[in-house]
């Protein structure tokens, strides 16, 4: 089972798969949550390059293959050998990042990107993907409070405009595959939306 966790920053990810987490431990399963771009020694390398705010003039090309470099390594070193193990993967975003923040968002091409990706993770789709879908004022507030001085990276240094298109993205990926993607109210309290994912998992899965 592989589960995936989009949507625009701060929408409320990694702490719905920290709670996705404990209970499906705590149903006897064994669960291995990473994050993307990252979640290796060289993917961790490349997670750097990326968000660095000094990294002003990297082209969109070098961008979309940066991420799908990260991917790849991800999916050779964790992803596949916990699957192929009989774990649970829950993942902090994939290929419908790629295709949302460069193909739409840079204006890239979701058609090249998509092509891209399909080589760099050799066609693996999630089970089910949740997409939580924020608004983009909201998204700013949260990301400015959970970094406090930090200052933003170089995603998040990029204007609302962008980060509407990405949203847009996202919804229409869901739009498009109904049978894969669950959006999620992102607005809502975090204990609504742990109920409500789940409510997906129990149906997926069978366990209860
Ligand atoms: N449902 C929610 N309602 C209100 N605030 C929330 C909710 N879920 C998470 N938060 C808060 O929003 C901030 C971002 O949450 P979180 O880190 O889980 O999001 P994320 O999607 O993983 O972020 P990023 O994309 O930046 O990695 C945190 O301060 C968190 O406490
Ligand atoms: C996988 C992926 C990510 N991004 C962006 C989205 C975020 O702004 C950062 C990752 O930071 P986070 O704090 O871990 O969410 O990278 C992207 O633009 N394209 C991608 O494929």
């Amino acid at each position: 089972m592989f589960i995936t966790f989009e949507g625009i920053d701060g929408a409320g990810k990694s702490t719905q798969i920290r709670r996705l987490q404990r209970r499906l431990e705590a149903s006897g399963l064994q669960v291995v949550c990473t994050r993307e771009p990252g979640g290796t020694i060289i993917g961790d390398e490349v997670r750097r390059l990326l968000l660095d705010a000094g990294s002003k003039t990297m082209a969109h090309e070098t961008e979309v293959l940066l991420y799908a470099a990260s991917r790849a390594q991800l999916l050779h070193e964790v992803i596949r050998p916990a699957l192929a193990s009989g774990q649970v993967v829950l993942c902090d975003r994939y290929v419908d990042a790629s295709i949302a923040y460069q193909g739409a968002g840079l204006g890239v091409g979701i058609d090249i990107v998509a092509r891209i990706n399909a080589f760099a993770t050799r066609g693996l789709r999630p089970n089910c993907t949740f997409l939580f879908d924020l608004p983009v004022p909201e998204s700013r507030q949260r990301v400015q409070k959970s970094r406090g001085e930090v200052r933003p990276d170089r995603i998040e240094q990029r204007d609302d405009a962008y980060f509407h298109c990405v949203r847009d993205a996202f919804l229409r990926i869901a739009e498009n595959e109904p049978e894969r993607v669950v959006v999620l109210d992102a607005t809502q309290p975090p204990d609504v939306l742990e109920q409500e994912i789940w409510r997906q998992i129990t149906k997926l899965t069978g366990i209860s």
